[in-house]
């Protein structure tokens, strides 16, 4: 590509994967399908910082092959997200705004109550989407420390994101082998309930990993836990919102850390490179950012990490990066099967959303006349929720972003709906960073670098 076309094409997208030299399609075969993709001008060349393999994931036919490939090498075992646990200062709080907000039903509690002498933790559910907040209860001690530690830096933000997984004691083992730093051992949890295993280790900044076993778990949680049966009133105000899974979460990192972290997935827990957005020039007029997705070997669990670039302004990446005091989560994308209705009653609920300008859906009707896709919901009612369309010819997606979740500008939320499109939004990033930016300046962060 030469310097000319680049300052032309503002998007220059890398999709790659550690797959081996020649298996797959031919870089020009890749591009080609790239730039049916979208409608987009963008150009695809294989990331200097991957080996030399042709990008290989073209979000349709080539997962099984992967998969299948991969499979010998890492006895994956990742059934998906299990829970994330955040540490704040009011879990009460907390979880009653995600009950409010986004309809979450509580589900278990651990506190005084269940002889929980330090902590307390409010559980809730939606779909398979589980978060538990948990808030240290008394004015000294080594949980105040360690949650007052963690929140007196971070503010309340994901401390751990869990995984669901077949076996515990394996993945912690080969984690271990590899140079990981253990938090706790493989731990048998018991109750009337069943068992469950689990263990966790460092994964970056102040955030951990869990692996977390189900054995015969019958409970609402985890062993220790208290049903909450009692259904919130709300409940009864709104209709049911749909969310059901926790698509993928992102982090974000300071700059030059990305690759090293990758690479810690890749070591450490055998996951694989499954796309990322070019190094190079993912900008907007202002500020840009570098990102890499990792996924397990089946591809069940997906992390996109993220770390700033050199723009004009402060990337937004940047701006997560100080008010978090360095790495940690940013997003966490759920899924849901209708959109539309979610988004209705998340804003019905007070949930609050990126505004999109009405260019953003005037050029992408234009440019969906030239493509083959037919995105089957009604485009006015996309474009009057601020809901983001992404597309190429597998499929497309559906995609809005809230507000961050608390005063610090860090942790927000992306409701996704897929039509068989694997991506992550690409087409939308320079309309979404744009949003971001308005905000970000609203904020007085949008600063000249
Ligand atoms: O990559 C993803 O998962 C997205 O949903 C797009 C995105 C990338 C970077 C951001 O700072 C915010 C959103
Ligand atoms: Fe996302």
């Amino acid at each position: 590509m030469t310097k000319e076309s680049r300052g032309l094409l503002p998007l220059n997208l890398v999709l790659s994967t550690l797959t081996p030299p020649g298996s797959f399609e031919t870089p020009h075969a890749w591009a080609g399908f790239i730039s049916k993709s979208s409608g987009h001008k963008y150009s695809v060349r294989p990331s200097k910082s991957l080996n030399s393999a042709p990008p290989a994931v073209n979000f349709r036919g080539r997962f099984t092959a992967l998969r299948r490939r991969r499979s010998g090498k890492f006895s994956s075992g990742y059934q998906s997200f299990d829970h994330v646990t955040f540490y704040v200062g009011n879990a009460l709080q907390a979880a009653t705004f995600y009950i409010a907000r986004f309809g979450f039903s509580p589900v278990a509690y651990s506190g005084l109550e269940t002889n929980s002498r330090d902590v307390a933790t409010h559980v809730i559910r939606q779909g398979t989407i589980t978060f538990a907040f948990a808030s240290a209860l008394n004015p000294e001690g080594k949980m105040t420390d360690e949650i007052g530690k963690h929140i007196w830096k971070h503010g309340d933000g994901a401390k751990d994101i869990a995984f669901k997984v077949t076996d515990c004691r394996g993945i912690y083992a080969k984690a271990m082998e590899r140079g990981a730093t253990s938090i706790r051992e493989p731990t048998e949890l018991k109750d009337e309930h069943g068992t469950v295993l689990i263990a966790s280790i460092h994964a970056f900044g102040d955030t951990t990993h869990s692996f977390v076993e189900r054995v015969d778990y019958k409970g609402p949680f985890l062993p220790g836990f208290r049903a909450i049966t009692e259904e919130d009133p709300l409940m009864k105000l709104t209709p049911a919102i749909g969310l059901d899974f926790i698509d993928h979460i992102v982090s974000n990192h300071p700059d030059h850390q990305m690759e090293s972290v990758v690479q810690w997935y890749e070591r450490v827990l055998g996951w694989h490179r499954f796309w990322s957005v070019d190094d190079k020039q993912i900008h907007t007029e202002y500020s840009s950012l570098r990102s890499i997705v990792v996924a397990d070997d089946s591809e069940k669990v997906k992390c996109p990490v993220n770390e700033p670039a050199k723009g004009k302004k402060k990337s937004q990446i940047q701006e997560y990066v100080e008010y978090y005091g360095g790495s940690g989560a940013q997003h966490m994308a759920l899924h849901t099967s209708d959109i539309i209705h979610a988004v209705s009653f998340l804003k019905q609920r007070g949930c609050k959303f990126l505004t999109i300008p009405s260019s953003y859906y005037t050029n992408l009707k234009e440019r969906l006349k030239h493509s083959p896709t037919v995105i089957k919901e009604d485009m006015d009612t996309l474009q009057k929720l601020n809901i983001l369309i992404d597309y190429d010819d597998t499929g497309y997606l559906l995609q809005i972003f809230t507000k961050p979740s608390q005063d610090r500008p860090t942790l927000f939320y992306e409701v996704i709906q897929r039509h068989g499109h694997q991506g992550f939004g690409a087409g939308n990033f320079k309309s979404l960073f744009e949003a971001i930016e308005r905000d970000q300046n609203d904020r007085g962060n949008l600063t000249d670098m």
